[in-house]
């Protein structure tokens, strides 16, 4: 039994809060928005995000950010681009012996730092857990079998995670390549935004099994130019998150892609969607660090045209189609 505290009272933050109480666990669930915690308090009950989805009259629901001083694992469950001012505010309430943990994927905007970098700039002291892979809220918490990886330089902090929320629902493997667990779960939302894309054009089976595939090419391309180990981007948080987000009607990526594949502007599509569209700021870093490294990313420089410069996406798919001929995997030839 562990005292956890979970910082975002969205979707994942209460499908984790459900799972992990439901092992016995003492849980505590903070947001900055009192309309979102009185929902919670008095309803147990995010109808919208969640319906069905009931937390126990003892799992706590706070806006006061000094919960965190009675946590053994503070986990950060806000979307990415709040993942620093929360950081801020928490950082003088987390204590000593804590182990922390991150599950929002994405890249901050214009540090373009990946989210445990973000938090341990905030807070010193912590090597902070990576917590990602195919785990759609919705499927968590109905308690259906779902893998995650754990992944951190610090190997006890990855193992006091994975013992504090494994449960027979939920496998978590290890890991300690973070650099690639947290690129393949921030760059997968990219290529689901195409996926939608794709599927909204009505484009049909082969396309969408190129851009996936094509899609975790580039992923793991920049992945290794920045650090990652490539067998990462074959694994649950590469091609596994890929898989589900680039496939599944709970996708929010997903589905913003499918709006704009149907003819709706980026920007109206997103409002509809909400904030946690987390390909689309991904997309914009994605492009800046694949400059910098100089990694081709075709897919990224088209869905960066879609998203910022107002290019018609059938336009981008020929643009993607019409490139000039190469080899799969970038290798010479045997025998050249
Ligand atoms: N929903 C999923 O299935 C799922 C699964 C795995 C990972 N994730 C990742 O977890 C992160 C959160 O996703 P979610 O689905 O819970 O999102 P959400 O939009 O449902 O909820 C995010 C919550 O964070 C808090 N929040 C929102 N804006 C904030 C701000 N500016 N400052 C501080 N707190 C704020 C609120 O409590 C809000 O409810 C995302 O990065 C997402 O990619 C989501
Ligand atoms: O709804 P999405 O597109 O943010 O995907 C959620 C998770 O990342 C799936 O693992």
């Amino acid at each position: 039994m562990a005292k956890i505290v979970i910082l975002g009272a969205g979707g994942f933050g209460i499908s984790l809060a459900v799972m992990a109480r439901s092992y016995g666990n003492e849980v505590t669930l903070w947001s900055p928005f009192q309309e979102e915690v009185d929902l919670l308090t008095y309803e147990r009950e995010n109808k919208k995000l969640l319906p069905g989805v009931v937390l126990e009259p003892d799992v706590g629901v706070s806006t006061d950010i000094a919960v965190a001083e009675g946590a053994q694992l503070l986990l950060f469950a806000v979307p990415s681009q709040a993942v620093r001012s929360t950081a801020q505010k928490v950082a003088p309430h987390v204590p000593e012996g804590a182990v922390l943990a991150n599950v929002a994927k994405g890249l901050e905007n214009g540090t373009q730092l990946r989210l445990t970098q973000v938090i341990e700039s905030e807070i010193g002291g912590h090597q902070v857990v990576a917590l990602s892979g195919p785990s759609h809220a919705e499927e968590v918490a109905r308690g259906v079998p779902t893998t995650i990886v754990a992944a951190c330089k610090v190997r006890a902090n990855a193992e006091y995670v994975q013992t504090v929320l494994m449960n027979p629902n939920l496998r978590i493997y290890l890991n300690d390549d973070v650099v690639g667990v947290e690129l393949g779960g921030a760059l997968k939302n990219v290529i689901a935004l195409a996926a939608g894309i794709s599927d909204g054009l009505k484009l049909g089976d082969n396309a969408k099994a190129a851009l996936m595939t094509r899609g975790l090419s580039e992923i793991a391309r920049l992945g290794v130019a920045m650090g990652g180990r490539s067998e990462t981007f074959a694994g649950l948080t590469g091609v596994g998150d890929l898989i589900v987000t680039c496939t599944s009607m709970h996708s929010r990526n997903r589905r913003c892609g499918l709006l704009i594949g149907q003819g709706m502007a980026a920007t109206d599509a997103l409002k509809q969607i909400g904030m946690t569209v987390e390909g689309y700021t991904a997309t914009l870093v994605a492009r800046e660090l694949s400059l910098q490294a100089g990694v081709e990313m075709p897919i990224v420089e088209q869905m960066f045209q879609v998203l910022y410069n107002g290019l018609d996406c059938r336009q981008g798919i020929k643009n993607l189609m019409s490139r000039p001929r190469k080899h799969e995997s970038e290798q010479v030839w045997f025998g050249e």
